[in-house]
């Protein structure tokens, strides 16, 4: 009987250790997940120290979007012909990393629709939305209901907020994110689920089935419960991982995206 409860303890003693250990190792490996104030210096950072323009980022980060969206969801998987695709594109960089996304989908074969109801009157914006003009992507004047949603497009990119939003929704974004949530079709969230709360999610928001997380994922990705989450942005400088302690994972090869689970 002794021997046998020494046994045990010994064992839970090990196994105490040992998880111990692993747990150390896991956080020292572990990829960093972002509060909103810490992605927005990050993104400072990139401009003001390392001298990155917006347009180069955003060119990788919408490459990274439309790469991942081809890794889950291959041309020849499409239940609808032709494989269109809805990119509904916000007010801020979120909207214009969907704006490139639509182009490089294009480029690789899809048939993307843009909706861009509230553009900023900067030169970038109008620039990447002329880009997409001259490449006949077309532009909706409105939101589709749902059942138009479900019947005509593959899936939707949702590129309305980023790592910038805060407080209550605002209009014309409300109505289209109360639409999104009724529609069958997957969701691609690039960056943040849009509505999410950038740190604690939102369990009544949209549920995407794909998640891109850019530079590194933001604390809301811990309540993402879709099936594809990737990591794209492949852009950040060494020094400045370090810094900030990422703990970036090793992309594949020359890929720009990384899937996470
Ligand atoms: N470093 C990187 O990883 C890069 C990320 N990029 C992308 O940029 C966004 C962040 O962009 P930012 O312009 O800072 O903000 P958002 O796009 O998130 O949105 C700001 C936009 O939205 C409006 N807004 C905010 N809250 C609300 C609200 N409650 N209702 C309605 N409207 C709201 C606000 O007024 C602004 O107009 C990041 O997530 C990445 O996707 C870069 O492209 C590359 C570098
Ligand atoms: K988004």
């Amino acid at each position: 009987g002794s021997v046998l409860t020494h046994t045990g303890a010994c064992a839970r003693v090990a196994s105490n250790i040992y998880s111990k250990h692993r747990q150390a190792c896991t956080m020292a490996n572990t990829i960093k997940y972002l509060g909103q104030e810490e992605a927005q210096h990050i993104d400072e950072e990139l401009f003001n120290e390392y001298s990155f323009s917006v347009d180069q980022l955003m060119e990788l980060a919408g490459l990274s979007c439309a790469t991942a969206v081809s890794k889950g969801y291959p041309l020849q998987s499409l239940l609808r012909s032709p494989p269109r695709v809805l990119v509904i594109c916000g007010p801020g960089n979120n909207g214009g990393d969907g704006l490139v996304c639509a182009r490089h989908l294009k480029l690789f074969g899809y048939e993307p629709s843009v909706l861009y109801p509230k553009r900023p009157n900067k030169q970038l914006f109008q620039n990447l939305t002329t880009q997409c003009e001259k490449m006949d992507i077309s532009f909706l004047s409105e939101m589709p209901e749902a059942d138009v949603i479900d019947e005509a497009y593959n899936l939707v990119v949702d590129a309305i907020f980023g790592f910038s939003f805060k407080g209550a929704v605002r209009e014309p974004f409300g109505d289209i994110l109360s639409k999104l949530k009724k529609i069958t079709v997957p969701i691609a969230s690039v960056d943040i689920p849009s509505g999410w709360d950038v740190e604690k999610g939102c369990p009544d928001g949209i549920q995407p089935d794909m998640l891109i997380s850019l530079t590194a994922p933001k604390k809301a990705a811990n309540h993402f419960k879709g099936r594809y989450h990737f990591l794209g942005g492949r852009f950040v400088p060494p020094a400045l991982e370090q810094k900030y302690q990422l703990n970036l994972p090793q992309y594949p090869g020359t890929d720009c995206v990384y899937q996470l689970n």
